[in-house]
């Protein structure tokens, strides 16, 4: 079964992204689109919708480029306004350097894109990396560049860049740089630490980066060594080269690592938390669980292999400055929240790829288990209060019938923005059609249109002799008044109905939102 597969009245009041074959589509919680925007590459992978309502998405540019090649590869970068205009492109693709995975926006309208860069051979020996892990004869670094879009054009200006090889270690080789004991620096990357791995190009397998305002921070997570890193970003690009400047005093040196300590000598195996988890990002303030990290932990190279989401607070002195002492982990030892699957076995939940977890306002959480397309929000009890399967191949972007099983759906992240979003202020948001063939919404039945808004909108006088109020917290889009044989007597486009040309008795007010309908029965006498 595809498309919306349940939902009830505890869902979150939003619209879900998400980006699949050559598409973004903005969803309602019965699965409608309210929205799409065409690109002419598969996800790159990303896909966020701005405050103003643009959308930038990560796009694969499979021109031949480049010859960097791996799961989550990507090389444009694209920016649509809400209309599905192209209103800047970028592209970050040759043979030494390719965008993957992630571009993800900042508050002051500038880009973060990921990208690995090659690093020969004899680069990396000189660097200290084991001759004998180097099967492909080269390595890829991971490079952050912060891009100002000019708009317009397909050109950007680079105003800041890191490198995660600017900030390595290695007790390999005492002739070659890096060289330290890496148990003492785990500010630094060990240049030889390989985690179950062939040791290849793609040894560090980074698939996202995320933004924090409020610290001014990056957080990053590497598939391959299991860990995630937060990194500033308030430091120039010369700052970010070494281990000093910045708000916190560090350069570009790691400022926070958690899930294998194994990477820096202070654990085993079983110390480890994490297996090629996706998308760690701080849960901003205001939020429930505001200042801690939420992420989908994969579950890859564990025994049996199942997925969770956790939700773990860094120890903190203060904000953004992680409590550390020399020789030992980074803390916590657990996670504060851990969900998995509930079932007898734990398997059932899933992804070994992709995937994401989103803290919502009202407390629930939004998955994407994304090998299977499936979404699901979980509400503070853990209850399932929507599901919804993505219908589209990724590779030939069919759809499927809604009773038969999807293929391809892989779907790298689904993130929901609620309705007060200020993207959505004066949008069209008119529901069309599901992306299923042969939809059925039935599932939707259950959402009692008049309970799911009801705390929203209020109307009186009821009786009323002539006029009515209608008060609401989210924008009212038009009223109509029925009456019993559902003709339309009149309607209005602000919050006052005028009854007094019309004959005493029962009407339906319907009251028309970005979102929904809300049914009142009104009573003229
Ligand atoms: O097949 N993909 O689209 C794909 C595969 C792997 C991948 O890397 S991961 O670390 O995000 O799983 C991303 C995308």
């Amino acid at each position: 079964t595809v498309g919306i597969i349940s939902v009830t009245n505890d869902v979150y009041d939003g619209y879900t992204l998400f980006n699949i074959h050559t598409k973004a589509y903005l969803i309602n919680n019965c699965g409608e689109v309210v929205n799409e925007w065409n690109s002419a590459y598969l996800p790159g992978n990303s896909v966020y919708l701005l405050p103003n309502g643009n959308l930038l998405r990560a796009g694969r540019l499979d021109d031949g480029s480049s010859n960097i090649g791996f799961g989550g590869q990507g090389g444009i970068v694209e920016l649509f306004d809400w209309d599905g205009n192209i209103i800047w492109s970028f592209t970050y693709s040759s043979n030494q350097f390719r965008q993957h995975h992630d571009a993800h926006p900042l508050p002051n309208g500038n880009v973060l894109i990921l990208a690995a860069t090659v690093v020969s051979g004899q680069d990396a020996i000189d660097m200290g990396r084991d001759p004998a892990l180097l099967p492909d004869g080269e390595l890829y670094n991971q490079q952050i560049i912060e891009v100002e879009p000019v708009l317009g054009t397909t050109t950007g200006n680079i105003v800041w860049e890191w490198n995660i090889f600017d900030h390595l270690i290695q007790d390999f080789d005492n002739t070659k740089q890096n060289f330290g004991v890496v148990a003492d620096h785990p500010e630094k990357l060990d240049i030889n630490f390989i985690n179950n791995g062939s040791g290849g190009n793609n040894w560090l397998h980074v698939n996202s980066i995320q933004y924090n305002e409020e610290r001014d921070q990056i957080t990053i997570s590497s598939r391959r060594v299991s860990e995630i890193y937060v990194i500033d970003h308030s430091t120039t690009t010369a700052e970010a080269a070494t281990g000093s400047g910045g708000t916190y005093g560090r350069g570009g040196d790691l400022l926070y690592r958690w899930g294998n300590p194994q990477a820096y000598r202070q654990g085993t195996e079983a110390d480890r938390t994490l297996f090629g988890q996706h998308t760690p990002y701080f849960i901003p303030s205001g939020l429930p669980n505001e200042g801690k990290i939420i992420l989908f932990n994969n579950g890859f190279q564990r025994s049996p292999e199942f997925s969770q989401v956790d939700i773990i607070s860094p120890p903190e002195t203060s904000l953004g400055v992680f409590d550390y002492t020399p020789g030992t982990a980074y803390g916590p030892l657990t996670s504060d929240y851990t969900y998995s699957e509930p079932g007898s076995d734990p398997s059932d939940f899933y992804s070994v790829i992709v995937s994401n977890a989103q803290q919502l306002p009202n407390g629930n959480i939004l998955v994407c288990e994304g090998n299977k397309g499936y979404f699901f929000e979980l509400d503070s009890n853990d209850n399932k209060v929507w599901e919804y399967v993505n219908p589209i191949n990724n590779i030939n972007g069919t759809s499927t019938p809604q009773n038969d099983n999807a293929t391809g759906n892989l779907t790298f992240r689904a993130l929901k923005y609620g309705i007060d979003y200020p993207a959505f202020v004066g949008r069209d948001l008119t529901p069309g059609q599901p992306l299923e063939i042969n939809p059925n919404l039935s599932p939707c039945d259950n959402l009692s249109i008049e309970e799911f808004d009801i705390n929203l909108v209020n109307i009186y006088p009821n009786p009323t002799k002539d006029k009515i109020t209608v008060e609401s917290r989210i924008p009212i889009l038009k009223v109509e008044v029925t009456n019993l044989l559902g003709e339309i007597v009149t309607r209005t486009y602000n919050d006052e109905i005028d009854l007094s040309n019309q004959q005493n008795g029962i009407y339906l007010l319907r009251i028309f939102t970005n979102n929904s309908v809300v049914n009142k029965r009104i009573i003229k006498n």
